[in-house]
């Protein structure tokens, strides 16, 4: 609702919808409910809107999109055109976020103040739909189409200082909001409300808009990566050039378009799942559940390693204000670490974050913390050692995480008398930068400990997703069918830059073989020596060549690394690069070591389609999703979503693989789809249709419905 009041002559409209005070229907049925006793009232000579708790008016309620609320009269198009034509002058009075819908209506207001923290922003976009109640319209009549551009398009925040110089708010507030507020209502009673009115200026410049328009164009197609509501929402700015009315009506149209869209729900279910993940749960274990598992306190955390994840980790765990003892046995790298980490953190708070870290050598040092991660090389008999030193001079409470990326969390417990303390924690790299986390309880994890894992992610600031343990816990896991694939479509013909170029067309920033330079085509190749599938020289002794243990096995990746082609750190891999460049060119090299690779082996080369290399590398890795959710080791198809989006770049205007798989594919496709490729490849395991995806086909009922928390 809007609770309505009056201070003398000024009516005073607070919004009240917790948490964000987002535009239900009732909240817009009571704010024209009161901008019209305000008109009415001859005493009342302002209006002051604001939001009570936490925030201004974060937006309309996505909740209601698809619905029907959102369209029920009054809309919130009706209530910004009740607040702009108003004849009182009406002041929006900002704190929290004013986003969306509530960015909106603050341009729709005479006047606009904010307190010094408040922030805001039209942030639609990540929604996939357009700022639909005139933001598209005023904002670039208030800071030209070039700034509305930006800020339209990224969907970024901008602080109130940064609106004071752009000319949006018209006075940053210091001490009491209200008080100011109603003041400063005061003080512009009885002045003209006409020339206040963004709605009747034009737009600065409006001569240059097509060239400015131009000129954004192609940036802002190669960033949106297939991802529709960007250019749309260029397209509703440019016409901000037209009469208001004119403007509104382009507007309409547009939101119209992206709201009919496949993407804007897609992206909404994102924004939801995204929050939804906090709502963590086994899915047998009923005590391991967000609502009665509590964490333990967590004031340090020891971080085992400085190489590059340890950094990372080290960073993440700094900016967040918790003290952190990094140990490293190598001297050498330990300074190393240590200078980057300073060179990293903002030069604001270095000093002060660094005051915070103790370097260590000895596992002694790590006596007193409340939780260890343990971050060295991925190695299984490394990491056991690790832990059994760690178990042996850490207090009893401590808990103990291995920040593996797909090694048994059980059996690294084992080598502890503690098993009920140890977790894994997945960061991804850059640990500091990337926001996926990946918990991963054991056998015998307790539910204090998955707890203190989970909330460790939210102190830290990411998106904590809790899975079961299993080779390659859930993201790894699902990769491994699609790498695969990857590497059997050069065996058949695809080039390297083929298969990247349709991966990055579906939207990825990166397809697996650029991202394989990357992150270092010896990562794989270290792990698949480890579990004996090859060796640094070639294929084990009287292996066949293309199969390992009975699975179909492509032995390009391997040939690679055996000719020294590490990625981009050794200026070669998949690609070639120049010295001190990035750009990923296509090697004649290695296109020749395929060809001869195919011949050897008798492949027949032919064309692929993009619309194959697509199917064949993200079908299987959907297809694991499925096996991942009947073993039970993702709770809900939106925990493996969350991952996907967060984690491994999959496009957000899709959903995620689950999403996209029942959403956008259609069940039965996909179904269909696996069944023609394992007929075709018989001997590709990871392309026979999951039981689970089977039983849905044959008997229905939706992927939600096969969780226990989910409110989507
Ligand atoms: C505000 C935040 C920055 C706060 O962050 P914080 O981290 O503090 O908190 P959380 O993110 O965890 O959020 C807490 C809680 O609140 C829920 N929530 C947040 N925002 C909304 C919201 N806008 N609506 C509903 N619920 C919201 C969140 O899910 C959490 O819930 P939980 O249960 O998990 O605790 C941060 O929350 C944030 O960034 N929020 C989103 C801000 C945003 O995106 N705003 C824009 C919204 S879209 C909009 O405003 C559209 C307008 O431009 C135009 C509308 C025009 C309508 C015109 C007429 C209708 C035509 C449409 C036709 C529709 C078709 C049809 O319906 O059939």
């Amino acid at each position: 609702m809007a609770e309505y009041s009056t201070l003398g002559s000024v009516a005073v409209l607070q919004v009240n919808n917790p948490p964000v005070n987002s535009f239900s229907h009732h909240v817009r049925q009571a704010l024209v409910d009161g901008l019209e006793r305000a008109q009415r009232d001859p005493a009342v000579r302002s209006i002051v809107i604001m939001g009570k708790g936490r925030t201004f008016p974060a937006g309309a309620d996505i909740r209601e999109f698809g619905s029907g609320a959102a369209v029920k009269m009054p809309n919130l198009l009706m209530v910004l055109q009740a607040v702009d034509t108003c004849q009182k002058p009406v002041v929006s009075a900002i704190h929290g976020t004013a986003l969306g819908g509530g960015f909106e209506l603050a341009l729709a207001s005479h006047y606009r103040l904010a307190v010094p923290s408040a922030r805001m922003g039209l942030p639609e976009v990540h929604l996939g739909i357009l700022p639909g109640a005139g933001g598209t319209q005023r904002l670039p009549r208030v800071v030209g189409v070039k700034t509305a551009i930006q800020m339209i398009t990224s969907g970024q925040h901008i602080k109130a200082q940064q609106a004071l110089s752009l000319g949006i708010v018209d006075k940053i507030v210091q001490g009491d909001l209200l008080k100011e507020a109603v003041s400063f209502a005061r003080s512009v009673e009885g002045r003209p409300v006409e020339d206040r009115r963004i709605s009747q200026k034009t737009v600065p410049e409006a001569d240059k808009v097509d060239e400015v328009v131009e000129a954004a164009r192609k940036t802002i197609l190669r960033k949106a990566r297939g991802a529709i509501a960007p250019m749309t929402c260029v397209q509703a700015i440019q016409a901000s050039v037209l009469p208001f009315e004119a403007g509104m009506a382009r507007e309409a149209e547009l939101m119209a378009f992206l709201m009919t869209s496949w993407q804007a729900p897609a992206q909404q279910y994102a924004f939801f799942s995204e929050r939804e993940v906090r709502r963590w749960s086994h899915p047998r274990d009923k005590r391991i559940n967000f609502k009665t598992a509590k964490p333990r306190v967590v004031k340090s955390v020891g971080v085992v390693g400085a190489g590059t994840m340890g950094m990372g980790i080290t960073i993440n765990l700094l900016q967040a204000g918790l003290k952190v003892v990094m140990l490293e046995v190598n001297k050498k790298q330990l300074d190393k670490a240590v200078n980057t980490i300073k060179k990293t953190l903002s030069q604001k708070s270095a000093s002060q974050k660094m005051s915070q870290l103790t370097t260590a050598m000895d596992y002694s040092q790590l006596r007193d913390v409340d939780i260890v991660i343990e971050a060295v090389f991925e190695n299984m008999r490394l990491k056991k050692e690790v832990f059994r030193k760690l178990d042996a001079v850490t207090k009893p409470q401590t808990i103990l995480a291995s920040n593996t990326s797909g090694l048994n969390i059980d059996e690294i417990a084992a080598v502890t008398k503690r098993p009920d303390k140890v977790v894994g924690t997945h960061f991804f790299a850059p640990a500091n930068v990337m926001r996926l986390l990946e918990n991963i309880y054991g056998r015998q994890t307790s539910p204090e400990t998955v707890a203190t894992a989970m909330q460790l992610g939210v102190t830290i600031g990411k998106v904590g997703v809790l899975v079961g343990n299993c080779p390659g816990f859930v993201g790894n896991r699902m990769l491994g069918s699609y790498t695969a694939e990857a590497v059997f479509l050069l065996e058949e013909g695809a080039e390297p830059q083929d298969v990247d170029r349709a991966i990055e067309e579906f939207g990825f920033p990166m397809g697996p073989f650029r991202m394989g330079d990357l992150s270092g085509t010896d990562i794989g190749w270290k792990g698949r020596i480890a579990k004996g599938l090859t060796t640094e020289h070639g294929p084990p002794p009287a292996t066949p060549a293309l199969y390992r243990r009975g699975n179909r096995y492509c032995p390009l990746p391997d040939m690679l690394c055996m000719k020294g082609r590490l990625g981009q750190k050794t200026g070669a891999g998949w690609y070639r690069y120049e010295p001190g460049s990035r750009t990923a060119l296509p090697d004649p090299v290695v296109l020749q070591m395929i060809q001869d690779y195919r011949q050897e082996h008798g492949f027949k080369k032919r064309t692929i389609s993009s619309q194959e290399i697509v199917e064949r590398c993200l079908y299987p890795l959907i297809n694991e999703g499925f096996h991942i959710l009947d073993e039970g080791i993702a709770a809900r198809s939106l925990d493996i979503d969350v991952i996907y989006l967060f984690g491994y770049g999959w496009p957000r205007h899709t959903g995620g693989p689950m999403y996209y798989a029942e959403r956008v594919i259609g069940l039965e496709k996909l179904l269909c789809s696996l069944e023609t490729y394992s007929a075709r490849y018989p001997d590709h395991a990871h392309l026979q249709p999951s039981p689970l995806l089977r039983n849905m086909v044959a008997k229905g009922g939706s992927l939600a419905a096969l969780g226990t928390d989910s409110k989507l």
